[in-house]
């Protein structure tokens, strides 16, 4: 999870965002990360969306800004309803960085995307930051900017750059600055996600890897990301091995079992199973709809012999990534 270094204090030397309220509504996907081998590169964003309605107002009262925060679904007994929440933290801190002070802000954040399972929930919560400070900042930010800003507070491009424009990409960090190319997905491709009712933090999760690898395991490993591509947008019969990972899954193991032999099993049965982002979500990539059928019903007998509990369902691939909308009336 990122961290928003959320601090408002001296901000009164800042400048006023906003002249008059504004409102509006933010739609931001799930996304699944690494897809096997293309670890902290690869993501592809998944229709099942956070969405968070804003209020936004010029500041009432001297001092620090009036913040107001419902959360509905997904974490709703345990995030913060203060300054204090993921998306207004960094919302602040960008304004912040862009001359800016918090004006009065009330969220209503309706949360569907679960939360450390795998499927980008912090990505899609620095996006939904990013959409919002942009919408409030005269004149926005260019699109290189959203690239660079969430890119840089969530650490790794692989899930944030899907959450921000959708669909698939890869994407790379040059020195300090981040990049990244669109995958224009085969029209076949299919998207599977088996749900455990357990959390993986991803932090955990990238705090297990080792620091350094052999350079034959870097070398296969570049073979197969370099064929997911080719697999992705070409040639989806290559799935099966495009998805096989040296970088992450097996060196993550130990942090969830049950999901390797999810796995494990799907993959023996054919199926181009891989661990969703940092865990515990399941992904299979199917190439049409009776493929992605079979693996869901596999996904469903597997987990149903289970001790967890765990959810099959088919998402369709988003092409929208985080989207901004005048507030329904
Ligand atoms: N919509 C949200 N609003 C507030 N905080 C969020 C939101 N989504 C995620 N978070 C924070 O990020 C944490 C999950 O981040 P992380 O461990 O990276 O898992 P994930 O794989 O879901 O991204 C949550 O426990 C919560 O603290
Ligand atoms: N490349 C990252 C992806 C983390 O994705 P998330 O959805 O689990 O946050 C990693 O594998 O650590």
């Amino acid at each position: 999870m990122p961290s928003p270094a959320a601090s408002q204090s001296s901000d009164e030397a800042l400048a006023e965002v906003l002249a008059e309220p504004v409102s509006f509504r933010v739609t931001v996907p799930a996304t699944s990360a690494n897809l096997g081998p293309g670890y902290d590169c690869m993501g592809v964003a998944l229709e099942l969306f956070d969405v968070v309605d804003v209020s936004a107002r010029p500041r009432a009262a001297a001092g620090r800004a009036q913040v107001k925060v419902e959360v509905h679904g997904e974490a709703a007994d345990s995030l913060p309803r203060d300054e204090t929440h993921l998306i207004v933290a960094l919302v602040g801190r960008i304004l912040r960085e862009h001359g800016h002070r918090l004006p009065d802000l009330t969220l209503q954040a309706h949360n569907r995307i679960p939360h450390s399972r795998g499927l980008g929930s912090s990505a899609a919560a620095v996006a939904c930051a990013v959409a919002i400070a942009s919408h409030l900042i005269p004149g926005g930010l260019s699109s290189d900017e959203q690239l660079q800003i969430g890119s840089r507070i969530e650490g790794h491009p692989d899930n944030y750059v899907p959450a921000l424009r959708g669909g698939a990409a890869v994407s790379w960090q040059q020195g300090d600055r981040f990049d990244t190319a669109p995958l224009m997905l085969d029209e076949q491709i299919r998207a599977v996600v088996s749900v455990p009712d357990f959390q993986q933090s991803t932090a955990a999760a990238r705090g297990s890897l080792p620091k350094t690898v052999a350079h034959h395991v870097a070398a296969a490993n570049s073979a197969r990301a370099a064929l997911l591509v080719h697999a992705l947008t070409a040639d989806p019969a290559r799935l099966f091995d495009a998805t096989e990972d040296r970088l992450h899954q097996e060196q993550r193991r130990a942090q969830f079992p049950a999901s390797m032999a999810l796995v494990d099993a799907l993959r023996a049965a054919g199926h181009a199973a891989v661990i969703s982002g940092a865990g515990p979500t399941v992904l299979v990539l199917a190439a049409g709809d009776e493929a992605a059928d079979i693996a869901a019903d596999q996904m469903r007998r597997c987990g149903g012999l289970a001790e967890e509990r765990w959810m099959a369902m088919r998402l369709p691939i988003s092409t929208a990534g985080v989207t901004v909308d005048p507030y329904p009336r």
